[in-house]
């Protein structure tokens, strides 16, 4: 049995897999005393753990010594890499690119097969990735989420006091709440359309969009298909058969 997890800014993903099937999958914070009694009681089954995280290095000593306490399976952290078979990074520096991002693009390099794709991670930070039919990886976009976003006007405006509303227009607003609220889902509808554009001009055939705010994303009109676990399938398969070259 593997364990495979994604531990972002916000939330760790996980899935326990054997042979490839998933057993049990689920959702934690890193700060949760709990954060694992769902597979804990299967510990000792583990054989393997594989790890793709952007989390700070204080914090994932503290997620690799909360894993080596409940289980003595090897934990292996994955990067982002220069290339895996034909996908081929765009970034000159990969140590710099988050490993959710690239493992996104693995897993959607492996489930779309011969197509040019983009992959839309709306988490924490939202990113967007380009990747052409010949698996060169075009470059991307990385922009803050829409809990950041909230977070940055009502801490770094002193005049901005506003209140959670469930907007699902953005047509102009007429109060603060609105503006800010409104403003979201027409930033977020901008995206989308210049998504769907990029993607015509590139020629990439398919979108693929997971993270926590994927939803509001397809709610806003983004054709893609929706995978909550995209960074995981393709960590999985750097982890087992997916040879590097
Ligand atoms: N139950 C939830 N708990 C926390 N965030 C959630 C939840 N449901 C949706 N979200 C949204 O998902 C975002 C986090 O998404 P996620 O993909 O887990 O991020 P990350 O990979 O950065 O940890 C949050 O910013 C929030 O807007
Ligand atoms: C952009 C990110 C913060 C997204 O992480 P998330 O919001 O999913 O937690 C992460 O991929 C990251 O820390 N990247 C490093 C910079 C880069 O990719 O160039
Ligand atoms: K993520």
């Amino acid at each position: 049995m593997k364990l495979v997890i994604d531990a972002g800014n916000t939330r760790v993903k996980w899935q326990l897999l054997s042979d490839g099937e998933v057993l049990s999958r689920g959702v934690a914070t890193l700060d949760m005393d709990d954060a694992f009694q769902e597979w804990a009681p299967r510990a000792e089954s583990i054989e393997r753990i594989a790890v793709s995280t952007v989390i700070s290095e204080d914090k994932r000593r503290y997620l690799q010594a909360r894993l080596e306490a409940i289980c003595n399976a090897p934990v292996f952290f994955h990067w982002a890499e220069a290339r895996r078979g034909k996908l081929v990074n765009a970034y000159a520096d990969v140590h710099r690119m988050g490993a959710d991002r690239w493992h996104a693009m693995c897993g959607g390099w492996q489930a779309t097969g011969a197509g040019g794709f983009a992959v839309v991670d709306a988490g924490s930070a939202i990113t967007v990735d380009y990747v052409a039919r010949s698996g060169a990886h075009l470059g991307g976009y990385i922009l803050p989420g829409k809990q950041m976003m909230l977070r940055s006007l009502k801490q770094d405006a002193a005049r901005i006091g506003f209140d959670s509303l469930d907007a699902q227009q953005g047509s102009p607003g007429a109060s603060t709440t609105e503006c800010v609220q409104h403003g979201l889902v027409w930033l977020r509808e901008a995206m989308v359309t210049r998504i769907h554009q990029d993607c015509g001009y590139f020629g990439l055939d398919r979108i693929l969009v997971t993270g926590g705010d994927a939803a509001g994303l397809i709610g806003a009109g983004l054709a893609a298909v929706h995978d909550p676990y995209l960074v995981l399938n393709g960590l999985a398969a750097v982890d087992g058969e997916w040879a590097p070259e």
